[in-house]
Protein backbone atom coordinates (compact mmCIF):
# COMPACT_ATOMS: atom_id res chain seq x y z
CA UNK A 1 0.00 0.00 0.00
CA UNK A 2 1.56 3.36 -0.77
CA UNK A 3 3.20 5.11 1.78
CA UNK A 4 2.73 2.09 4.00
CA UNK A 5 6.09 0.59 3.18
CA UNK A 6 9.10 1.67 3.61
CA UNK A 7 10.53 1.98 0.18
CA UNK A 8 14.00 2.22 1.42
CA UNK A 9 15.61 3.48 4.86
CA UNK A 10 16.19 6.92 6.12
CA UNK A 11 19.92 7.43 4.82
CA UNK A 12 22.21 7.68 8.12
CA UNK A 13 24.37 10.30 6.28
CA UNK A 14 22.37 13.62 6.42
CA UNK A 15 22.07 16.02 9.03
CA UNK A 16 19.27 15.15 11.22
CA UNK A 17 17.26 17.04 13.90
CA UNK A 18 16.80 15.26 17.20
CA UNK A 19 13.41 16.28 18.58
CA UNK A 20 12.27 15.64 21.71
CA UNK A 21 10.09 11.88 21.94
CA UNK A 22 7.10 12.59 24.51
CA UNK A 23 5.21 10.12 25.49
CA UNK A 24 1.09 10.92 24.86
CA UNK A 25 0.26 8.11 27.63
CA UNK A 26 2.63 9.69 30.29
CA UNK A 27 0.77 13.18 29.47
CA UNK A 28 -2.56 11.84 30.15
CA UNK A 29 -1.11 10.10 33.07
CA UNK A 30 -0.46 13.88 34.58
CA UNK A 31 3.12 13.25 34.82
CA UNK A 32 4.68 16.70 35.66
CA UNK A 33 8.36 15.95 34.06
CA UNK A 34 6.55 15.09 30.81
CA UNK A 35 4.26 17.83 30.50
CA UNK A 36 7.59 19.80 31.39
CA UNK A 37 9.43 18.23 28.37
CA UNK A 38 6.73 18.80 26.30
CA UNK A 39 6.48 22.38 27.18
CA UNK A 40 10.18 22.93 26.78
CA UNK A 41 9.71 21.08 23.07
CA UNK A 42 6.80 23.88 22.23
CA UNK A 43 8.51 27.05 23.41
CA UNK A 44 12.25 26.39 22.34
CA UNK A 45 11.44 24.19 19.02
CA UNK A 46 8.23 24.41 18.17
CA UNK A 47 8.19 20.73 17.19
CA UNK A 48 8.36 17.08 18.71
CA UNK A 49 7.69 13.56 18.29
CA UNK A 50 4.57 12.16 19.92
CA UNK A 51 4.52 8.53 20.68
CA UNK A 52 1.93 6.12 22.20
CA UNK A 53 -1.14 8.23 20.93
CA UNK A 54 -3.30 5.18 19.58
CA UNK A 55 -3.83 6.17 16.28
CA UNK A 56 -2.04 4.01 14.55
CA UNK A 57 -5.01 2.39 12.46
CA UNK A 58 -6.63 5.43 11.38
CA UNK A 59 -3.64 6.42 10.27
CA UNK A 60 -2.61 3.43 8.06
CA UNK A 61 -6.60 4.32 6.50
CA UNK A 62 -5.74 7.69 6.35
CA UNK A 63 -2.86 6.80 3.79
CA UNK A 64 -4.56 4.59 2.11
CA UNK A 65 -7.63 7.09 1.42
CA UNK A 66 -5.10 9.52 0.22
CA UNK A 67 -3.54 7.12 -2.19
CA UNK A 68 -7.01 6.01 -3.82
CA UNK A 69 -8.01 9.93 -3.77
CA UNK A 70 -4.91 10.95 -5.26
CA UNK A 71 -4.61 8.15 -7.98
CA UNK A 72 -8.18 9.10 -9.46
CA UNK A 73 -7.74 11.16 -12.91
CA UNK A 74 -6.63 14.76 -12.87
CA UNK A 75 -10.26 15.51 -14.48
CA UNK A 76 -12.02 13.93 -11.70
CA UNK A 77 -9.59 15.59 -8.91
CA UNK A 78 -10.03 18.76 -10.85
CA UNK A 79 -13.63 18.85 -9.75
CA UNK A 80 -12.95 20.16 -6.39
CA UNK A 81 -10.04 21.89 -6.93
CA UNK A 82 -9.14 24.34 -3.99
CA UNK A 83 -9.28 27.25 -6.60
CA UNK A 84 -7.73 31.19 -6.16
CA UNK A 85 -9.93 32.52 -4.13
CA UNK A 86 -8.15 31.45 -0.25
CA UNK A 87 -10.38 28.10 -0.17
CA UNK A 88 -8.42 25.76 1.62
CA UNK A 89 -10.84 22.67 1.39
CA UNK A 90 -10.80 20.68 -1.35
CA UNK A 91 -7.65 19.14 -3.87
CA UNK A 92 -4.64 21.11 -4.36
CA UNK A 93 -2.99 20.18 -7.95
CA UNK A 94 0.53 20.26 -8.41
CA UNK A 95 2.22 23.75 -9.62
CA UNK A 96 -0.57 26.30 -8.51
CA UNK A 97 1.07 27.36 -5.33
CA UNK A 98 4.84 29.36 -5.17
CA UNK A 99 7.79 27.54 -3.06
CA UNK A 100 9.17 30.91 -2.85
CA UNK A 101 8.86 34.86 -3.56
CA UNK A 102 10.40 34.02 -7.38
CA UNK A 103 7.17 31.88 -7.87
CA UNK A 104 8.97 28.53 -8.27
CA UNK A 105 5.98 26.43 -8.78
CA UNK A 106 5.58 23.43 -6.36
CA UNK A 107 5.91 20.28 -7.48
CA UNK A 108 2.57 18.44 -4.86
CA UNK A 109 -0.47 17.61 -4.92
CA UNK A 110 -2.79 17.30 -1.93
CA UNK A 111 -6.30 16.77 0.02
CA UNK A 112 -7.77 18.99 2.28
CA UNK A 113 -11.14 17.76 4.22
CA UNK A 114 -12.62 19.91 6.75
CA UNK A 115 -12.90 18.50 10.40
CA UNK A 116 -16.07 20.03 10.22
CA UNK A 117 -17.51 18.03 7.38
CA UNK A 118 -16.23 14.61 8.87
CA UNK A 119 -17.80 15.67 12.13
CA UNK A 120 -21.17 16.82 10.39
CA UNK A 121 -20.48 13.84 7.56
CA UNK A 122 -23.35 12.70 5.93
CA UNK A 123 -24.25 16.04 5.41
CA UNK A 124 -21.52 18.21 4.14
CA UNK A 125 -20.67 21.99 6.51
CA UNK A 126 -18.55 23.16 3.96
CA UNK A 127 -18.21 21.21 0.69
CA UNK A 128 -18.01 17.91 -1.33
CA UNK A 129 -15.24 15.36 -2.10
CA UNK A 130 -14.53 12.70 -4.49
CA UNK A 131 -16.12 9.05 -3.98
CA UNK A 132 -12.90 7.51 -2.45
CA UNK A 133 -13.28 10.42 0.05
CA UNK A 134 -17.54 9.82 0.85
CA UNK A 135 -16.44 5.73 1.14
CA UNK A 136 -13.76 5.89 3.89
CA UNK A 137 -15.26 9.04 5.81
CA UNK A 138 -17.25 7.06 8.48
CA UNK A 139 -14.69 4.04 8.90
CA UNK A 140 -11.17 6.07 8.16
CA UNK A 141 -11.53 9.86 7.88
CA UNK A 142 -13.92 10.49 10.97
CA UNK A 143 -12.88 8.19 13.41
CA UNK A 144 -8.79 9.98 12.65
CA UNK A 145 -10.39 13.51 12.66
CA UNK A 146 -12.02 12.88 15.98
CA UNK A 147 -8.68 10.75 17.54
CA UNK A 148 -6.57 13.62 16.23
CA UNK A 149 -8.87 16.75 18.00
CA UNK A 150 -8.65 14.31 20.89
CA UNK A 151 -5.04 14.31 20.76
CA UNK A 152 -4.65 18.29 20.18
CA UNK A 153 -7.43 19.07 22.94
CA UNK A 154 -5.17 17.56 25.60
CA UNK A 155 -2.14 19.09 24.45
CA UNK A 156 -3.88 22.38 24.46
CA UNK A 157 -5.29 22.01 28.20
CA UNK A 158 -1.41 21.40 29.12
CA UNK A 159 -0.18 24.66 27.60
CA UNK A 160 -3.46 26.48 29.00
CA UNK A 161 -1.98 25.84 32.66
CA UNK A 162 1.68 26.29 31.16
CA UNK A 163 0.60 29.69 30.07
CA UNK A 164 -1.28 30.39 33.14
CA UNK A 165 -4.50 31.13 31.17
CA UNK A 166 -7.70 29.61 32.80
CA UNK A 167 -9.22 26.51 32.10
CA UNK A 168 -10.88 26.25 29.21
CA UNK A 169 -9.77 29.17 27.23
CA UNK A 170 -7.88 28.02 24.74
CA UNK A 171 -10.49 25.08 24.30
CA UNK A 172 -13.17 28.30 23.82
CA UNK A 173 -11.52 29.40 20.94
CA UNK A 174 -11.99 25.74 18.85
CA UNK A 175 -15.77 25.65 20.08
CA UNK A 176 -17.38 22.28 18.00
CA UNK A 177 -20.56 24.89 18.20
CA UNK A 178 -19.24 27.23 15.16
CA UNK A 179 -17.32 26.41 11.75
CA UNK A 180 -13.70 26.20 11.88
CA UNK A 181 -10.73 25.90 9.40
CA UNK A 182 -8.92 22.28 11.49
CA UNK A 183 -8.59 20.33 8.24
CA UNK A 184 -7.00 16.51 7.77
CA UNK A 185 -4.89 16.51 4.40
CA UNK A 186 -2.82 14.15 2.60
CA UNK A 187 -0.10 15.70 0.41
CA UNK A 188 1.34 13.87 -2.24
CA UNK A 189 4.98 14.24 -4.23
CA UNK A 190 6.19 12.29 -7.31
CA UNK A 191 8.98 10.01 -6.97
CA UNK A 192 12.70 11.71 -8.49
CA UNK A 193 11.66 15.27 -8.23
CA UNK A 194 14.83 17.64 -7.79
CA UNK A 195 12.90 20.70 -6.54
CA UNK A 196 11.22 21.96 -3.18
CA UNK A 197 7.95 19.91 -2.55
CA UNK A 198 6.74 22.71 0.33
CA UNK A 199 8.53 26.43 -0.01
CA UNK A 200 9.70 27.42 3.77
CA UNK A 201 6.39 27.96 6.04
CA UNK A 202 4.96 28.57 9.09
CA UNK A 203 1.54 26.82 9.48
CA UNK A 204 -1.18 29.01 9.91
CA UNK A 205 -2.98 27.53 13.00
CA UNK A 206 -2.91 26.28 16.68
CA UNK A 207 -1.31 22.71 16.77
CA UNK A 208 -0.47 20.21 13.30
CA UNK A 209 0.17 16.40 13.59
CA UNK A 210 2.13 15.17 10.67
CA UNK A 211 2.46 11.05 10.03
CA UNK A 212 5.69 10.49 7.91
CA UNK A 213 6.85 7.87 6.80
CA UNK A 214 9.45 8.89 3.97
CA UNK A 215 11.58 11.59 5.07
CA UNK A 216 11.80 14.98 3.33
CA UNK A 217 10.25 17.44 6.11
CA UNK A 218 12.98 19.77 7.35
CA UNK A 219 13.52 22.38 10.04
CA UNK A 220 15.74 25.19 10.11
CA UNK A 221 16.29 25.13 14.02
CA UNK A 222 15.80 28.93 15.77
CA UNK A 223 19.44 30.64 15.36
CA UNK A 224 20.73 28.67 12.67
CA UNK A 225 20.70 29.20 9.09
CA UNK A 226 20.74 25.74 8.33
CA UNK A 227 17.93 23.03 7.24
CA UNK A 228 17.62 19.65 8.96
CA UNK A 229 15.88 16.82 8.12
CA UNK A 230 13.33 15.21 10.76
CA UNK A 231 13.85 11.60 10.39
CA UNK A 232 10.26 9.87 10.28
CA UNK A 233 10.05 6.85 13.78
CA UNK A 234 7.85 4.47 13.10
CA UNK A 235 4.48 5.45 15.06
CA UNK A 236 5.51 8.67 16.12
CA UNK A 237 3.52 11.77 15.05
CA UNK A 238 5.70 14.75 14.51
CA UNK A 239 3.75 17.57 16.41
CA UNK A 240 4.32 21.34 16.11
CA UNK A 241 2.96 24.74 16.95
CA UNK A 242 1.27 26.69 14.47
CA UNK A 243 1.54 30.81 14.07
CA UNK A 244 -1.84 31.21 16.05
CA UNK A 245 -1.03 29.58 18.76
CA UNK A 246 2.15 31.41 18.77
CA UNK A 247 0.05 34.61 18.76
CA UNK A 248 -2.64 33.82 21.49
CA UNK A 249 0.81 33.22 24.16
CA UNK A 250 2.12 36.31 23.28
CA UNK A 251 5.05 34.62 21.38
CA UNK A 252 5.85 32.77 24.26
CA UNK A 253 4.89 29.50 21.88
CA UNK A 254 7.23 29.00 18.95
CA UNK A 255 6.24 28.35 15.12
CA UNK A 256 8.92 27.37 13.69
CA UNK A 257 9.83 27.54 9.98
CA UNK A 258 9.54 24.06 8.04
CA UNK A 259 9.56 22.88 4.37
CA UNK A 260 9.07 19.55 2.36
CA UNK A 261 11.85 18.38 0.17
CA UNK A 262 12.33 15.69 -1.88
CA UNK A 263 13.06 12.49 0.23
CA UNK A 264 16.60 12.00 1.25
CA UNK A 265 19.00 9.26 -0.55
CA UNK A 266 17.53 5.77 -2.08
CA UNK A 267 14.37 7.28 -0.86
CA UNK A 268 13.92 9.69 -3.52
CA UNK A 269 12.93 6.93 -5.86
CA UNK A 270 9.44 6.49 -4.55
CA UNK A 271 6.70 8.58 -4.23
CA UNK A 272 5.90 10.11 -0.85
CA UNK A 273 2.84 10.60 0.95
CA UNK A 274 2.17 12.22 4.39
CA UNK A 275 -0.56 12.56 6.51
CA UNK A 276 -1.30 16.09 8.62
CA UNK A 277 -3.84 17.33 10.70
CA UNK A 278 -4.48 20.93 11.43
CA UNK A 279 -6.14 22.27 14.92
CA UNK A 280 -7.76 25.52 13.67
CA UNK A 281 -9.30 28.32 16.01
CA UNK A 282 -13.35 29.25 15.39
CA UNK A 283 -13.29 31.30 12.15
CA UNK A 284 -14.26 34.37 14.17
CA UNK A 285 -11.84 34.37 16.62
CA UNK A 286 -9.95 37.64 16.35
CA UNK A 287 -6.12 36.59 16.48
CA UNK A 288 -4.42 38.20 19.34
CA UNK A 289 -2.10 37.99 22.24
CA UNK A 290 -4.46 36.45 25.17
CA UNK A 291 -3.21 39.71 27.45
CA UNK A 292 -5.91 40.23 29.15
CA UNK A 293 -6.04 36.85 30.57
CA UNK A 294 -2.19 35.51 31.67
CA UNK A 295 -0.22 38.04 33.38
CA UNK A 296 2.49 35.30 32.24
CA UNK A 297 0.97 36.43 28.07
CA UNK A 298 1.31 40.13 29.16
CA UNK A 299 4.30 40.19 30.51
CA UNK A 300 5.88 38.47 27.39
CA UNK A 301 4.17 41.00 25.41
CA UNK A 302 5.19 44.07 27.05
CA UNK A 303 8.84 42.69 26.93
CA UNK A 304 9.02 41.90 23.24
CA UNK A 305 10.04 45.31 21.70
CA UNK A 306 8.91 45.99 17.97
CA UNK A 307 7.05 42.59 18.10
CA UNK A 308 3.60 43.07 16.92
CA UNK A 309 1.54 39.88 18.74
CA UNK A 310 -1.92 41.26 17.05
CA UNK A 311 -2.73 39.79 13.35
CA UNK A 312 -5.74 41.87 13.66
CA UNK A 313 -7.80 39.38 11.41
CA UNK A 314 -10.03 36.76 12.34
CA UNK A 315 -8.67 33.39 11.90
CA UNK A 316 -10.97 32.84 8.81
CA UNK A 317 -9.60 35.88 7.40
CA UNK A 318 -6.18 34.55 8.09
CA UNK A 319 -6.11 31.56 6.72
CA UNK A 320 -8.10 32.68 3.35
CA UNK A 321 -5.07 35.27 2.71
CA UNK A 322 -2.35 33.56 3.59
CA UNK A 323 -4.05 30.51 1.28
CA UNK A 324 -4.57 33.46 -1.40
CA UNK A 325 -1.34 34.46 -1.68
CA UNK A 326 0.41 31.43 -1.77
CA UNK A 327 -1.38 30.69 -5.43
CA UNK A 328 0.82 31.59 -7.98
CA UNK A 329 -2.29 33.14 -10.08
CA UNK A 330 -1.74 36.32 -7.03
CA UNK A 331 1.91 35.58 -7.32
CA UNK A 332 2.51 39.56 -6.48
CA UNK A 333 1.26 39.14 -3.04
CA UNK A 334 3.52 35.67 -2.64
CA UNK A 335 5.37 37.37 1.26
CA UNK A 336 1.62 38.11 2.38
CA UNK A 337 1.47 34.05 2.89
CA UNK A 338 4.06 34.27 5.21
CA UNK A 339 1.61 35.67 7.56
CA UNK A 340 3.95 36.31 10.27
CA UNK A 341 5.88 38.85 8.91
CA UNK A 342 4.94 41.17 11.53
CA UNK A 343 7.24 38.77 13.87
CA UNK A 344 9.96 38.57 11.74
CA UNK A 345 9.12 35.06 10.49
CA UNK A 346 8.50 36.47 6.61
CA UNK A 347 11.71 38.27 7.07
CA UNK A 348 13.79 35.28 8.26
CA UNK A 349 12.00 33.05 5.18
CA UNK A 350 12.95 35.78 3.30
CA UNK A 351 16.67 35.64 4.21
CA UNK A 352 17.05 31.93 4.00
CA UNK A 353 16.35 32.07 0.46
CA UNK A 354 18.20 35.25 -0.61
CA UNK A 355 20.76 33.28 1.14
CA UNK A 356 20.36 30.21 -1.14
O1 LIG B 1 4.53 16.57 4.41
C1 LIG B 1 5.07 16.93 5.47
O2 LIG B 1 5.92 16.24 6.03
C2 LIG B 1 4.71 18.26 6.12
C3 LIG B 1 3.67 19.04 5.37
C4 LIG B 1 3.51 20.45 5.86
O3 LIG B 1 4.39 21.07 6.43
C5 LIG B 1 2.23 21.14 5.63
O4 LIG B 1 1.38 20.58 4.90
O5 LIG B 1 2.03 22.25 6.20
FE1 LIG C 1 3.57 22.85 7.46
Amino acid sequence: MPGLTTAAPFPDDVPTHPLLVIDYALLTANDIHEIDRLWQAATMMGFWYLKNHGTEKEVDGMFAMGAETLDLPLAEKMKYEQGDDGNSFGYKARGTIATDANGTRDCVEFLNIAQDDALSWPRPTHRTYPRTVNARMEGTISPFVRKSMKINQTLLAIFEKCLGLPDGELARLHSQRETCGGEARCVKSPANQATTGIGAHTDFGTLTLVHNRLGGLQVMPPGTDKWLYIKPLAGHIVCNVGDALAIFSGGIMRSNVHRVMPPPGLQSRFERYSIAFFTRANDSVVLRALSDKSQMIAKSVSQSTGVDNNAGTTSAEWISRRIRKLRLRNREGWFESRGTEHQGVGRRVADVQAAA
